[in-house]
């Protein structure tokens, strides 16, 4: 009688360490297969923007080899997952199907629909806490609400135990050994090819789980110290960069915080200070999940209702692709546009700025915006993306007043004083082929104001 063999299944969480459904799939004994299902098909996933694709093809190549070398195969398929999975179980007579959970509507969705079928079929099925420190449902209010305001969720978050400690990476696995199909990763078309648009991404980035742990030590070790006072400006690469390395889960967020806390027993003064400032950033995208669980619609509904009354103009799409290829003749503003485009990031002062100055100075609905920054991200995430836009928006979850323009000639001043950052993306910078300014901000400051005065005003 052969051994039945698991499936572990990988999704947001493309690593070897800290991966408690491998994990389990090693204690359990039985040879291992790993799949990743590439689901455009599933109703409500939302189809990954073209840098996301990009990472996803780097990603699986770095997972895969370090699956072989553990003798483990990576199987690639396409489709909709639940039907992927139960087929591939049932084709190789799988024992156990094992994977970490998501969190937006649409995948619960398809996990929970997956794991009734396995049940159903005398597969054992079983998902585990892997991608986040506290699970939506786990942090609740006293009167069993959800958090809307970020303060009292973090502190109710650090109220209970700390999170598990990581799990390290297997020294060893036994893998299946019998022929299983798996797609070529390169039959996915991840990667641009005519126009390549990616060699901005390919120097800035590398997708992998090795290429994280190299950038969250670099951190620790070099930058950590000056966090806390210069992660605001651009020009300092004072941040982490870890955001697509999270998103895609090739290091993960107890793996973050557990070394981020070794380095804090022994930090003081500035440093000890910039220690916690870099964790409550990580229980901001904790509250971002938080929230997106809560209220799955976040990508497309105004959490608060009365923006829904908001007289957005009509679309000038000039108006709106002189915003995307920064072509605005505000500096910062094209600075961070033209970041985006070349590396696939931008820092989160100028996503701030550019996503306040979208909305509040040309009028442009926050949507178009956001679905901008998710085709362009690297790290685009359906939790801190659409968070973030509702955030300036006035319209989310502890959002910034209505009231709040960021004005990008100061905030220019004060966070790129000597146009560092500036200079670093505009070529043409102080030069006849800069754009003149699209817009007046005093007037269009005015315009939205007014337009925000009007939603806010309470009916008669
Ligand atoms: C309009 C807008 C859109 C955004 N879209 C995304 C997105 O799609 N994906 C994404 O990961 N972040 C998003 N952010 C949050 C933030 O800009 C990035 O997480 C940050 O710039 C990543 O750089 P870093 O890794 O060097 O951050 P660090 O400062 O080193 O922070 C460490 C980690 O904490 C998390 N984090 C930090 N700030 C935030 C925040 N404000 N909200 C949620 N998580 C945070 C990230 O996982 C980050 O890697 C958005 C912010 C705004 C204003």
């Amino acid at each position: 009688m052969t051994t039945r063999p698991s499936i572990v299944w990988f999704r947001d969480d493309l690593r070897l360490a800290d991966h408690p459904a491998l994990n389990a799939a090693a204690e359990h004994g039985a040879p291992i297969i790993a799949v990743y299902v590439l689901d455009e098909q599933s109703p409500g996933i939302r189809p990954l923007g073209g840098a996301a694709r990009w990472w996803l093809h780097g990603s699986l190549t770095a997972l895969a080899a370090s699956l072989e070398r553990l003798g483990v195969p990576l199987v690639l398929r396409r489709g909709a997952a639940g039907t992927v999975i139960t087929e591939l179980a049932a084709s190789i007579d799988a024992g156990a199907v094992l994977w970490n959970r998501r969190y937006g509507a649409a995948e619960r969705a398809v996990d929970t629909a997956v794991k009734t079928d396995l049940r159903a079929a005398g597969v054992l099925a079983h998902s585990f806490a892997g991608s986040l420190l506290f699970e939506p449902w786990t942090i609740m209010t006293g009167a069993g609400g959800s958090y809307s305001v970020f303060t009292p969720f973090w502190r109710a978050c650090n109220a209970g135990p700390p999170p598990r400690e990581p799990y390290p990476a297997p020294l060893a696995l036994t893998g299946w050994s019998s022929a299983v199909d798996s797609e070529p990763l390169t039959s996915w078309a991840l990667e641009p090819t005519k126009p390549d648009w990616a060699g901005g991404l390919r120097a800035a980035w590398t997708p992998g789980e090795t290429a994280a742990h190299e950038l969250l030590d670099a951190f620790l070790r070099d930058t950590l110290p000056r966090y806390a006072t210069e992660r605001d400006a651009p020009a300092e690469e004072a941040t982490s960069r870890l955001s697509p390395h999270l998103r895609w889960g090739e290091i993960s967020p107890y793996q973050v915080w557990h070394a981020t806390q070794k380095v804090q027993r022994t930090a003081t003064g500035g440093a000890a200070a910039s220690g916690i400032r870099f964790l409550t950033e990580l229980g901001w995208r904790e509250f971002a999940w938080h929230v997106l669980f809560h209220t799955p619609d976040l990508a497309t509904v105004n959490l608060r209702r009365d923006y829904d009354a908001f007289p957005w103009p009509p679309l000038d799409d000039r108006v709106l692709s002189a915003w995307q290829q920064g072509r605005t003749g505000f500096a910062l503003v094209d600075a961070g546009m033209r970041e985006l485009w070349r590396t696939g990031s931008m820092h989160n002062r100028v996503r701030m700025v550019t996503a306040s100055f979208l909305i509040k100075n040309l009028l442009i609905d926050w949507r178009q915006g956001e679905q901008w920054f998710w085709d362009t991200l690297v790290d685009a995430d359906s939790a801190s993306n659409p968070f973030g836009w509702q955030w300036v928006a006035g319209s989310g979850a502890d959002a910034a007043p209505y009231f709040r323009v960021f004005n990008p000639e100061l905030q220019a001043k004060k966070f790129d004083p000597n146009q560092e950052y500036i200079r670093q993306n505009i070529t043409e910078w102080g030069t006849d082929a800069y754009p003149a300014p699209i817009v007046d901000l005093g007037e269009t400051r005015r315009a939205a104001l007014a337009a925000y005065a009007a939603i806010k005003r309470p009916t008669p």
